[in-house]
């Protein structure tokens, strides 16, 4: 389907009207999609972490995939990044990102494709400056031309613009007063930030975060949601890891759940909240951290509110 098929995604509902025809099946095909995988499985000795037979990721929408701690998402972002190699390679695993095949890449080359992922930041980058985690974001784009002298002159100039860029960003993010400041002096929710500006230095099609809410305090939550949602309403694509389902379905337009491995639902938050099969996978995976608060078992669920009052209503009548 082309761009003007498909209408702008930032439009709430240009995004309702794509998702509405997408159907609600494991590994259903998208409109337009900008990753597609086929066949990857990843095993660790006898744990299979990874087994997917075929996703596609939707282009400009922000897709969450979700699952029980273990399911293997991280695993999966690692497989598709080129951090980790999986186990059916040569033997039918194929991802491809925005028509280009991906599955003899390094992650370098990955990121360099036009998808970016975020990680923890390590210990080094902590004793690295703000400015300086933000220049180092931006290297491929310079690549081994800052090796050579004779390109001197170039590398000046570009490394002014990249600089003008990184500030660019860091206001953007409101850490332009902290570029100064070691990295590893920010608060959780600020690293987190650093980490999207740093990634977005390398301008890229689509951006993979791996849990961005996680030690965020709620002052910063707000920020950050509202920082994934303008990428998307830019025109970027947005695939996210979280466990905070309240944060899954403020922001997601498809959600993907994974459990054992497998792709084992897919839909519109609210679709798949309900779902049987994903239920069944929080629970059997005895997830004990989200669903206290998450949607599955929200207090207000409109359900287990008719449940109650049924339960009520056979009470009195005994
Ligand atoms: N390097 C590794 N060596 C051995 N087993 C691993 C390795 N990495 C992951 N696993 C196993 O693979 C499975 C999937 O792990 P993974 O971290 O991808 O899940 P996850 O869905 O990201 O979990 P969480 O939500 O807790 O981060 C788990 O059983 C895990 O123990």
């Amino acid at each position: 389907m082309s761009e003007t098929t498909i209408g702008n995604l930032a439009d709430p509902a240009a995004r309702k009207a794509l998702t509405d025809g997408v159907e609600r099946t494991p590994g259903s095909a998208k409109p337009d999609p900008i990753l597609k995988v086929d066949t990857i499985v990843r095993q660790f000795g006898g744990v299979t972490a990874v087994n997917v037979d075929h996703l596609e990721v939707q282009k400009g929408l922000i897709t969450a995939l979700i699952g029980p701690n273990g399911a293997g998402k991280t695993t999966f972002f690692n497989l598709i990044t080129g951090f980790d190699r999986p186990t059916s390679a040569g033997k039918g695993a194929h991802w491809a990102f925005d028509g280009r095949t991906l599955d003899k890449t390094g992650a370098s080359a990955v990121a360099k494709s036009g998808m970016v992922r975020t990680f923890q930041l390590t210990k080094s980058l902590n004793r690295m400056t703000v400015m300086d985690n933000m220049m180092l974001g931006a290297q491929d784009q310079t690549g081994e031309k800052l090796g050579l002298s004779w390109l001197k002159p170039t590398w000046a100039k570009q490394e002014k613009e990249i600089a003008e860029k990184a500030e660019g960003l860091l206001e953007r993010f409101k850490l332009l007063a902290k570029k100064d400041d070691y990295a590893g002096s920010l608060s959780g929710g600020q690293r987190k930030l650093l980490e999207m500006a740093r990634a977005l230095m390398t301008d890229p099609k689509m951006i993979m975060l791996d849990e961005p809410m996680a030690g965020v305090n709620p002052a910063l939550t707000q920020s950050l949601l509202g920082h994934i949602q303008s990428l998307r309403d830019e025109g970027m694509t947005v695939l996210f890891v979280e466990h905070d389902m309240h944060v899954v379905r403020h922001i997601s337009d498809w959600v993907v759940v994974m459990a054992e491995g497998q792709v084992v639902a897919e839909g519109p938050a609210d679709t798949v909240m309900s779902d049987p099969a994903v239920v069944d996978a929080y629970l059997g995976a005895h997830h004990d951290t989200d669903l206290g608060d998450d949607s599955l078992l929200e207090d207000d669920d409109p359900m287990e509110k008719q449940i109650e009052a049924e339960v009520e209503a056979e009470e009195g009548k005994a």
